[in-house]
């Protein structure tokens, strides 16, 4: 089975393109688990799955590197939008890509060589009520920097849906967050019955963000996006910045321009890259 390797700031996944191969009876929970290992598969955040859509001009599948379904990834719909418009498979600059988490457009912007360099992807309207994200509580309330109790710790959560979970916290320095600590216990807590990615905030100034995450199922990665719109999201509740003008997202990997509009749609702009091509020894993964 051919493979391709992709990054967005950094945040990597394998690539399946089902368009024209099937994969036959697979375990992709097993296949993601075993791929994303660096000692024993490839080395990556998760599995992406490229595929055709009865709604949308295209499908997309993420798995996580523990082999759980996301329904949403901001960094591989811009990867996916890239290696599409690359292969020739999207005729069209815009075009739509199915997730579980409801159908997105995207548009690339090419260079001078028709080569894809930078990816807008209209991430849709941000989902605020407890019931939706979905967090424990009253379902029709939101979480607006709530003081939140996780065994003896007391934490101050902003939740956000971008078609995935978000629990944003601001802090002074993100730098000096126990991240790697606290990530797992918010991951995992059973204030999340579909558990939660987990994002870090510190406000530069009301045009930029600098976010790090902890990702449900993949642990910590240099970028999410999903996760940048809800810091962006998260910060306009909090009135650290200002709705409508584009914010620069600073993340490990790289950044992300990301604003939520007059129409309450967030839009996320950045980069998509190549790895590398391979092919997968299937009797290996089995
Ligand atoms: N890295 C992604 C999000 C991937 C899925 C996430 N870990 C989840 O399970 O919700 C992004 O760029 O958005």
């Amino acid at each position: 089975m051919q493979f391709t390797k992709m990054h967005g700031l950094g945040n990597n996944y394998i690539f399946f393109n089902l368009l024209e191969t099937s994969m036959g009876e697979q375990d992709f929970a097993k296949l993601s688990k075993k791929v994303s290992n660096v000692n024993f598969g490839i080395g990556s955040d998760g599995i992406i799955l490229i595929g055709s859509s009865d709604v949308a001009d295209f499908q997309m599948r993420i798995f996580n590197a523990d082999g759980s379904e996301g329904r949403n990834c901001g960094n591989g719909l811009r990867c996916v939008a890239k290696y599409l418009f690359d292969h020739m498979y999207a005729a069209t600059r815009d075009f739509t890509i199915e997730t579980l988490g409801g159908v997105v457009r995207v548009e690339v912007e090419v260079d001078k060589r028709q080569i894809v360099r930078y990816v807008t992807v209209d991430m849709g309207t941000p989902k605020l009520l407890k019931g939706m994200i979905p967090m424990a509580g009253n379902p029709s309330s939101t979480a607006i920097n709530e003081p939140i109790s996780i065994g003896a710790k007391l934490f101050h959560m902003t939740c956000v849906s971008m078609g995935n979970p978000h629990a944003i916290q601001f802090v002074d320095d993100i730098e000096d967050y126990p991240l790697s600590t606290n990530g797992p216990i918010i991951e995992h807590s059973n204030l999340f019955p579909e558990r939660v990615n987990v994002g870090i905030v510190t406000v530069r100034n009301r045009n930029e963000l600098n976010y790090r995450v902890w990702e449900r199922g993949s642990g910590i990665t240099m970028a999410c996006g999903t996760g940048a719109c809800a810091a962006v999201v998260a910060a306009t509740l909090n009135d650290m910045i200002d709705k409508y003008i584009p914010i620069t997202v600073h993340l490990p990997g790289g950044d992300l321009t990301v604003s939520w509009d007059e129409h309450d749609h967030v839009w996320m702009r950045g980069q998509a890259e190549y790895i590398c091509h391979g092919e997968l020894v299937m009797e290996e993964i089995n």
